[in-house]
């Protein structure tokens, strides 16, 4: 048996996963707090993590009916980007500032100039840096919080942080350093002069996690935490990685032919290369996978954080919101919305506010508002899609995952809006199952067990999610995501 376990914007999640039968036994989650403020903050105590880690995961072996003794292993999946600065002694120095903070955006054009602009960040890096990316975060810290910032003693990501509380070990992989905008994607390699930099006071020999192979153990969970959790001794902890790295494995997105689309707090859209990509536009971010190979993906920061903003603006419940969506029509009669209420990554105005366009007197009602936020989130993932290009050709599934691909309103919509059919996996938190399966990979991997034959063992299709374009539908489609690209045109030029 082994346990996955995927730290989200929103909540914690645990699966138990039993191999050899290949089934999914048990799943739960724990929510943690987002603190929100002015100019963009976003922050999380990790300490919350850690809690609701623990939550999940005994609520989540009681429902597989599972000791906690019977666990080999454990892997971590936690989201990106994430600056978890830790002291001499372990403790974090200041709140985690999450992917989707963007109270750094000065800090980011600065280092992105400094660096020689897009070209110069293509060079050094293989990617351009992004507001939400680590490197402007600690470029934050040193210029507003010094004393917290002459504390640093390890610059972690969330999942690192859970492994090194897990293990006591300071190490990461490539999929989620990739994020961090002090690493070069092509040689998977820390970017030292890059990290000067950003934090030219600290010693990176000393402050950067060591770098682990996909397939390596980050540890063996620590005797105190084992007995606290009540596992057994020598419980192998894989190396994890980013939310969006497992969310692929858990879809067996692990060799080209396969789109990942994730409905989760933020969008994504990514596809595997065995080759580093070097995509020069700088929306696409050229990152590496954590099975070795890379993952260019676009992110989009407002999906079920808009829809929850206007369901919960309305009081309405998930179904209740659901059937309005789906009671109005295709385009929602005109209106239009760019739901950029936490800024935006791509399109890339990380200032930006949201925009309700085209309401009039006999538009405005609930169910058109419902339904054009929805579609809106959702076109901003077919522009990204776009953005890929080539990376996706001769992908002819999507495989949805995250909370809001449990409505089937939303897939059918994903469907429509990408002219692609699209299916979920059993599990829509995939990126748990992901970082269940890499831990089995990294556990049996010495008896000549392959990552390849563990997803084909565990990734299952739900075939009552499959979605197929509907093609009026589709084709309907084609004129409101002409009005959705002229509006950002539009707020492009008012910039
Ligand atoms: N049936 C549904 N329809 C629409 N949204 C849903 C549905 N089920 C869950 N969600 C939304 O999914 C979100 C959580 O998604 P998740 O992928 O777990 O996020 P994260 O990993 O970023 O914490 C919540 O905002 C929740 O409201
Ligand atoms: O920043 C990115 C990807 O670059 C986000 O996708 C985060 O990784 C957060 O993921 P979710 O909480 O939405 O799953």
């Amino acid at each position: 048996m082994y346990i996955g376990v995927d730290c989200g914007t929103q909540s914690t999640k645990v699966v138990v996963v039993d191999v050899e039968r290949g089934v999914i036994l048990g799943e739960a989650s724990r929510p943690h707090r987002l603190d929100e403020g002015e100019n963009g903050r976003r922050e999380q105590a990790p300490s919350e993590w850690l809690a609701a880690l623990k939550g999940a995961f005994f609520s989540a072996l009681e429902r597989a009916g599972v000791n906690a003794s019977q666990i080999r292993g454990i892997g971590v999946s936690g989201q990106q980007h994430g600056m978890v600065a830790l002291d001499a002694d372990g403790v974090p120095v200041y709140p985690a500032k999450l992917w989707c903070d963007t109270e750094t955006s000065a800090q980011n054009s600065d280092l992105v100039a400094r660096l020689g602009g897009e070209a110069g960040c293509l060079e050094k890096l293989g990617l351009v840096l992004q507001t939400g990316y680590t490197a402007s975060k600690i470029a934050w810290l040193r210029e507003h919080q010094p004393d917290a910032y002459r504390r640093i003693d390890n610059l972690l990501l969330p999942h690192d942080y859970l492994n090194f509380w897990l293990t006591g070990e300071r190490v990461t992989e490539a999929g989620d350093a990739s994020g961090t905008g002090y690493f070069d994607t092509r040689t998977r390699r820390w970017q030292l002069e890059v990290f000067a930099e950003i934090a030219p006071e600290l010693d990176p020999q000393r402050v950067l996690p060591h770098l682990l192979e996909a397939h390596e153990p980050a540890g063996i969970v620590r005797p105190l935490i084992a007995r606290e959790l009540g596992l057994g001794d020598n419980v192998v902890v894989s190396s994890g990685g980013g939310d969006n790295m497992l969310g692929a494995i858990g879809t067996g997105n692990i060799t080209p032919g396969l789109i990942t689309l994730s409905l989760g707090t933020s969008g994504t859209v990514c596809a595997y290369s065995p080759e580093p990509i070097l995509c020069d536009n700088a929306m696409v971010a050229n990152f590496c996978s954590s099975t070795g190979g890379w993952l260019p993906l676009i992110c989009t920061m407002n999906v079920t954080s808009a829809t929850t903003r206007i369901r919960e603006l309305f009081g309405l419940d998930l179904t209740t919101f659901s059937d309005l969506v789906a009671s109005a029509p295709v385009g929602a009669e005109g209106v239009t919305v760019l739901p950029f209420f936490n800024g935006e990554r791509v399109p890339m105005l990380p200032d930006a506010s949201a925009d309700f366009l085209g309401l009039n007197s006999i538009n405005t009602h609930q169910a058109n508002l419902c339904r054009a936020v929805v579609e809106g989130a959702t076109l901003g993932l077919r522009y990204g899609l776009e953005l890929l290009g080539d990376l996706t050709a001769g992908a002819s599934q999507i495989r949805l995952i995250g909370g809001g691909a449990n409505s089937p309103v939303w897939r059918q919509m994903v469907a429509d809006i990408t002219g692609t059919e699209v299916i979920c996996p059993e599990i829509t938190d995939a990126a748990a199952l992901g970082a269940a399966i890499q831990a089995a990979w990294c556990d049996q991997r010495a008896q000549g067990v392959t990552l390849e034959a563990l997803c084909n063992r565990l990734v299952h299709l739900d075939a009552q999610s499959l979605a197929e374009p509907n093609l009026a539908r589709v084709e309907a489609y084609q004129e409101v995501y002409a009005r959705y690209t002229q509006a950002l045109k539009q707020r492009h030029q008012n910039v």
